[in-house]
């Protein structure tokens, strides 16, 4: 069996990919559907007991993942340093290997789960290399895309951007979820309204800022039973 992919971006960087991430692995957890998160590019790593570079964001999916998997399966492209990870390449002279890339989701596909949720780095248009994007490799891999947008003050200008770029790649979105990251925003309401209004796909879910274990597990079955509708169409 081979599985379904499917790439998780995000409005910016901290926008809530990794907390939508570990919510849709319990959905899909939840629902029987067995699911690995990956994190094929990360920037900003601590060395383990055991001497290894990890990332906290690929060491989350690896503990949601309903499929135990080596650490450097979920996250290939390691950087210690916390920044535009194409920099931290860079400088170790270590591209950025689409190749890598591609051959690590082939390997996630074979490996017994039913989805493989893909987690970027940054916004849509992470650089990989001078004059390539994170992207233009989404896009060359058919993969489906979810859109996290961070609700905060801004976010209205992020979402639209992602969303004309997305729309430019051609790329499948199953659809975008609201992340509250500032529940005292003024005309919270209203800036809910209008991003459903301006972006062109079905809004999943909305996760509350700092959800309740009840309100997580609710929100993560919803979640991961539209997208595994979109992905695993009966
Ligand atoms: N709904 C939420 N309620 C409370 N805290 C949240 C929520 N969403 C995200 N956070 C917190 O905000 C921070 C950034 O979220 P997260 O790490 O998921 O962002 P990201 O988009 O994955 O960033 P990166 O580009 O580094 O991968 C984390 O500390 C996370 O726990
Ligand atoms: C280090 C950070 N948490 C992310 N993983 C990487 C963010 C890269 C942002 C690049 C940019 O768009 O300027
Ligand atoms: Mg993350």
């Amino acid at each position: 069996m081979r599985a379904n992919s499917f790439f998780v971006t995000g409005t910016d960087t901290d926008a809530g990919k990794t907390f939508v991430s570990t919510l849709l692995l319990q959905g899909f957890q939840s629902l029987g559907i067995s699911a690995v998160g990956a994190k094929p590019i990360a920037a900003g790593a601590e060395i383990n007991e055991a001497g290894q570079l990890v990332n906290s964001d690929a060491l989350l999916l690896q503990r949601h993942s309903g499929i135990a998997l080596p650490y450097s399966q979920l996250n290939p492209l390691c950087f210690a340093k916390a920044c535009a990870p194409h920099f931290a390449a860079a400088e170790l002279q270590q591209p950025l290997s689409e190749a890598v890339l591609s051959a690590q989701r082939q390997q996630l596909e074979q490996s017994g789960a039913e989805i493989v949720l893909i987690e970027g780095a940054g916004g849509w248009l992470l650089p990989i290399s001078a004059d390539r994007y994170l992207a233009d490799w989404v896009q060359a891999e058919n993969l489906p895309v979810l859109l996290v947008v961070g609700v905060k003050l801004g976010c209205l200008n992020h979402a639209v951007l992602t969303a004309r770029e997305l729309t430019r790649s051609g790329c499948q979105v199953i659809g975008w979820v609201a992340n509250i990251l500032q529940p005292e925003m003024l005309f919270l309401a209203q800036n809910l309204a209008d991003l459903t209004a301006r972006l062109p796909w079905p809004l999943l879910a909305t996760v509350p800022f700092q959800p309740s274990v009840s309100e997580q597990q609710a929100v993560a079955r919803t979640l991961a039973h539209a997208t595994a509708q979109q992905l695993m169409p009966t």
